[in-house]
C-alpha cells in the first residue's frame, strides 16, 4: 500500500458494499457472498541446493464453491500473505460470474521472491506446495483447480500436474487438476497469451462503444491510441503486443528497475529482447530513460494498462493520472479510495474482474479438453473441411465460375484449437463488457465501471446461493 489507504482486502471489500446497495438480495446472502468459505495456511521445509533447510510459507483461498472446482492462480511474491491471497480469491469469485465460467474462486500464494531460488529449488517448492494441498484435499479436478499467476508459468502448473498426478494414479481426469499446463503435458493451445489477449479484446471492444467513448473524450477505435504499460511479464507483454498490432502506439514500459519513453511508440518485441539481452529495460535505444518506475503511470497518454501488482493507483496519485482509460490487466491495481478520484475525474477505470478474466476463460477451455480427453476441433475439422469443399464446387459449377486459392483456401478451412479458443475467448470478451454496461445503464446512479460489474457478479452469484438453499 502507497499511502495511508486502508489494505487490499479492505478496497475489494469496499467495492463490493458500494456494489451491493444496487442490488436487492437480503444481508445474509450478502455476507455469504462477501466471506471467504476457507484458507489453507501452510508452512513446510524445503532443502536449499547449498543443504540448508528453509521453512516456506504458503496459503489456498478458497473464497467460494457455489460452483465447483474453486478456480485461480497460484503466485511466487515476496509480498504474498494471507489477506493478499484471500482478496484474490475473491476478485476470482466475481470473475468467473462475469466470465460465466462455472467455477467458484480460489487463489494460492508461495511467499518467496522466485528470482532467489535456482529451478531445482522452485521444483520442490512447488512438487511440495502441491503435495500439502493433496493432503488436505484442496487440490482436485472437481474440487479447486490452480493455475498460473504473478511469478509462475506453465513450468510450475507441469510440476504441480505431476505431483497431483502421481499421488492419484488411475485418476482418469487428474490432468484437470491444474490448468495452463505446457501443450505436451495436457495444456490447451492459446492459455499463455490469453490473459493479454482478453485484455485486448475487451478494450476493443470497449473502444468499438461510440457513447463511452465520448464521454471519455477519446475517438473510437484502438488505431492511434497512445498506451503506457506498467509490468512486462506475461500479462502486460501479450496486452502490449496485441494492441500494437492493432495499430495502438505504446509510449511507455515501466518495469522494476524504471521506465522508458517514446512518444512515436516502442516496439515491444525489441523491448523484450533488449531486456533479456541486458537484463534491463533501461538502455533501449531511441527512447527517453526513467529511473523511478512508478512516475510512467503519470506520463501523459490514452490508455494506461497496470499489468503488475495490486494498489498502485491509490489516493495518494490518482488526481496525477491523465490517461482516460486504466485497463486492469493486473488484479487489484487501483484502491477503492482512486476508484472514487478517478470517476469524479471522469477517467473510465475497465476493472480487473472483467479485464483479466481471459486466463480462467482459457482454463475453463483446458479443463475442459482434459476431461473430454481431446484436443478441439479434432473430431470435426475435416468434416467441415469436405463439406465446405462440396459447397464450393456446387457453386463453381452452377455459376460457372473460379473461386481464386486464397479465397478457397479461407472458406474451406475447418476450425482447429487455438482457433477454436480464440473465438471463445472473443466472445466471452464481447459479452462480458455489453452485460456490464446494460447494467450501468440500467442504473444511472451506479459511479462507474467497477461497481456495474460487481453488481452483474453479486446477482449471478446470489442467484446461484439462494437457489442451492442451505444445507443442512
Ligand atoms: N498470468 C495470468 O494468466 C493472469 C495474471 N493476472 C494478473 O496480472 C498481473 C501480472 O501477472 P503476470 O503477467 O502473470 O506475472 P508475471 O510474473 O509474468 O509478470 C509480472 C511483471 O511485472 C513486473 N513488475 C513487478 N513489479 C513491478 C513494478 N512495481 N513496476 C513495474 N513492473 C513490475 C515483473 O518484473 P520482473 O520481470 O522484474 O519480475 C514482471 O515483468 C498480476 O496482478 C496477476 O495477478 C490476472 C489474470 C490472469
Ligand atoms: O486461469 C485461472 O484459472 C486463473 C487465472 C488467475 O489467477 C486470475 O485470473 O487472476
Amino acid at each position: 500500500m502507497k499511502d495511508n489507504e486502508q489494505g487490499f482486502m479492505q478496497s475489494v471489500g469496499n467495492c463490493f458494499d458500494k456494489a451491493a446497495e444496487f442490488t436487492n438480495w437480503p444481508p445474509g446472502i450478502l455476507a455469504q457472498i462477501k466471506a471467504c468459505n476457507a484458507v489453507y495456511s501452510i508452512k513446510f521445509p524445503i532443502r536449499r541446493d547449498n543443504g540448508q533447510i528453509e521453512v516456506i510459507e504458503a496459503y489456498r483461498a478458497q473464497h467460494s464453491q457455489h460452483k465447483t472446482p474453486s478456480k485461480g492462480g497460484i503466485r511466487f511474491a515476496a509480498e504474498v500473505n494471507q489477506d493478499e491471497v484471500v482478496a484474490l480469491a475473491s476478485l476470482m469469485t466475481y470473475k468467473c460470474a462475469i466470465a460465466n465460467v462455472p467455477f467458484g474462486g480460489g487463489k494460492g500464494g508461495i511467499k518467496i521472491d522466485p528470482k532467489r531460488y535456482s529451478v531445482d529449488e522452485l521444483e520442490r517448492i512447488t512438487r511440495r506446495y502441491t503435495a500439502e494441498l493433496v493432503r488436505k484435499n484442496f487440490i482436485g479436478p472437481g474440487i479447486d483447480v490452480p493455475a498460473p499467476d504473478y511469478g509462475t508459468g506453465a513450468r510450475e502448473m507441469a510440476w504441480m500436474a505431476d505431483t497431483y498426478q502421481g499421488l492419484h494414479p488411475g485418476e482418469i481426469n487428474a490432468l484437470g487438476a491444474v490448468t495452463g499446463k505446457p501443450l505436451a503435458q495436457g495444456g490447451v493451445r492459446g492459455r499463455k497469451e490469453a490473459t493479454g489477449l482478453g485484455v485486448f479484446y475487451g478494450l476493443q471492444e470497449i473502444c468499438r462503444m461510440p457513447a463511452v467513448m465520448e464521454r471519455i473524450g477519446l475517438a473510437p477505435g484502438i488505431a492511434g491510441k497512445k498506451v503506457v504499460v506498467q509490468g512486462l511479464g506475461n500479462v502486460g507483454y501479450h496486452a502490449a503486443k496485441y494492441l500494437q498490432h492493432a495499430g495502438a502506439i505504446i509510449v511507455a514500459i515501466a518495469e522494476y528497475e524504471g521506465a522508458i519513453y517514446n512518444e512515436d511508440g516502442l516496439d515491444v518485441d525489441a523491448v523484450v529482447a533488449h531486456r533479456n539481452a541486458t537484463r534491463s529495460i533501461l538502455s533501449f535505444p531511441s527512447a527517453r530513460h526513467f529511473h523511478k518506475s512508478t512516475d510512467a503511470l503519470e506520463y501523459p497518454c490514452d490508455i494506461l494498462i497496470p499489468a503488475a501488482l495490486e494498489m498502485v493507483i491509490t489516493a495518494g496519485n490518482a488526481h496525477r493520472i491523465p490517461a482516460k482509460i486504466i485497463a486492469e490487466a493486473a488484479n487489484g491495481p487501483v484502491s477503492s479510495a482512486a476508484d472514487e478520484i478517478l470517476a469524479r475525474k471522469g477517467t473510465l477505470v475497465v476493472p480487473d474482474i472483467y479485464l483479466n478474466a481471459g486466463g480462467v476463460t482459457v482454463s475453463y477451455f483446458e479443463w475442459l479438453k482434459n476431461l473430454s480427453h481431446v484436443r478441439y476441433g479434432r473430431i470435426e475439422k475435416r468434416f467441415t473441411e469436405h463439406m465446405n469443399n462440396r459447397m464450393l464446387e456446387q457453386m463453381e459449377e452452377l455459376t460457372g465460375k473460379q473461386i481464386g486459392t486464397n479465397a478457397r483456401q479461407s472458406i474451406l478451412h475447418g476450425a482447429n484449437e487455438i482457433d477454436l479458443v480464440y473465438s471463445g475467448l472473443e466472445e466471452t470478451m464481447i459479452a462480458g463488457a455489453r452485460e456490464i454496461m446494460d447494467a450501468w445503464e440500467a442504473h444511472p446512479a451506479i459511479p462507474d465501471m467497477r461497481t456495474a460489474a460487481f453488481v452483474v457478479a453479486i446477482n449471478k452469484v446470489a442467484t446461484a446461493y439462494s437457489e442451492l438453499g442451505i444445507f443442512p
